[in-house]
C-alpha cells in the first residue's frame, strides 16, 4: 500500500515529527498487515523557515533524519522522506531520502531542478538556488512496492528526467512537492498526468498545503495517477491522507499494448550546468 500524507508543514521540525508520529500510529491501527510506503511532502522537515534557521537545521539535520529512521523501524514502514536540507559548505541539498522498514536510508536523491521563478502570489520571487545546491544523480531504488524513481516538485516540468528514470526501470515515480497556488491551479494535474502517461508509470505526488507559518501558501492536491493517466486518488487543500494499492498488472498491460519505450526515437541528454 502506498500512503500519502498531506498537511500544512511547519517551520518547526519537532512539530512535523509529531504529526508524522501521530499519523503512523493511526495507520498502524487501520492497516496492520499490509507493507506500507509512507510518502511525505517536499520540505516536510522544516518548511520555509528564515534562511539562517534553515541553514542551521541543514548543518545538523542528521539527528532529525535519525528520528525519521527510528519511526520507520518502530512502525515497520518504508518512508519516502520528501525533502530534508542537508548542508554542504554554505548551502544545502534538497535531499529526498528513501528509508526502509528497518530504518535504513537506502537511497538519496538531491533535487536537480531548482525553482528560480517569479510567480504571481504573495511571495513573488522564488530563488531556490540562493540556498540550495542542484543535484546531479538520477535515482531508481528497488523496493517491495516496485522500482521507484525519485524526483522533487519543480522537476515535474522537465520530462527528460522522467524519461531517463523510466529508461532506468522506474515503475513508480515520486514527486514530493510544495507547489505555489497559481502554478498549481494552472499546471499541477496536466503536468503530472503527462509524466504518468508518457512514461507509463504510477506517479505519487505528496504535497504540502495551506497557509504556512510565514504566510506562504501551497497548493496541496496530493495525487496518485495511474500509468494510463487516471487520477486514482486526489486530496483537496485540507490536511488528509491517501491510502492506495497500485496494480502492477495494469502497468504491465499498458506497456505491452503500447510499447512507448521501444518506439521512442529521442534521447534527452542531461546537461550538468555548474
Ligand atoms: O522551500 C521549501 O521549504 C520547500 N521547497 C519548495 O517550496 C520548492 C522550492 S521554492 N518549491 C517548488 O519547487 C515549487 C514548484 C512550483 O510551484 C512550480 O513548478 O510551479
Amino acid at each position: 500500500m502506498i500512503v500519502v500524507l498531506q498537511w500544512t508543514v511547519s517551520a518547526k521540525p519537532s512539530s512535523n515529527l509529531d504529526y508524522l508520529r501521530q499519523q503512523l500510529f493511526a495507520l498502524r491501527d487501520e492497516h496492520v498487515n499490509a507493507p506500507l510506503l509512507v510518502c511525505l511532502p517536499e520540505g516536510f522537515a522544516c518548511f520555509d523557515a528564515q534562511s539562517h534557521d534553515l541553514m542551521a537545521f541543514a548543518n545538523n539535520s542528521a539527528p532529525f533524519i535519525d528520528q525519521v529512521c527510528q519511526l520507520a523501524k518502530q512502525f515497520n514502514v518504508w518512508i519516502s522522506a520528501g525533502t530534508i536540507p542537508i548542508a554542504e559548505g554554505t548551502k544545502y541539498y534538497a535531499a529526498s531520502l528513501m528509508i526502509n522498514q528497518l530504518g535504513e536510508v537506502v537511497a538519496r536523491y538531491n533535487k536537480i531542478h531548482l525553482f528560480d521563478v517569479d510567480v504571481d502570489d504573495a511571495k513573488q520571487n522564488y530563488r531556490e538556488s540562493n540556498t540550495t545546491i542542484a543535484g546531479k544523480d538520477l535515482v531508481v531504488v528497488d523496493t517491495p512496492f516496485g522500482k521507484i524513481g525519485l524526483t522533487v516538485c519543480y522537476d515535474m516540468r522537465f520530462p527528460g528526467l522522467f524519461g531517463a528514470l523510466r529508461a532506468l526501470g522506474a515503475e513508480i515515480i515520486l514527486v514530493p512537492s510544495a507547489f505555489t497556488v497559481p502554478t498549481g491551479k494552472a499546471h499541477w494535474l496536466p503536468l503530472l498526468q503527462a509524466r504518468a502517461i508518457e512514461n507509463q508509470v504510477y506517479l505519487v505526488a505528496a504535497a504540502t498545503t495551506g497557509t504556512h507559518d510565514n504566510g506562504r501558501q501551497t497548493y496541496g492536491h496530493s495525487v496518485i495517477i495511474s500509468p494510463w493517466g487516471e487520477i486514482e486518488a486526489m486530496l483537496g487543500d485540507e490536511a488528509n491522507n491517501i491510502v492506495y494499492l497500485p496494480n502492477m498488472d495494469k502497468l504491465t498491460d499498458v506497456r505491452q499494448k503500447m510499447p512507448l519505450l521501444s518506439h521512442n526515437q529521442f534521447n534527452y541528454e542531461f546537461k550538468h550546468e555548474q
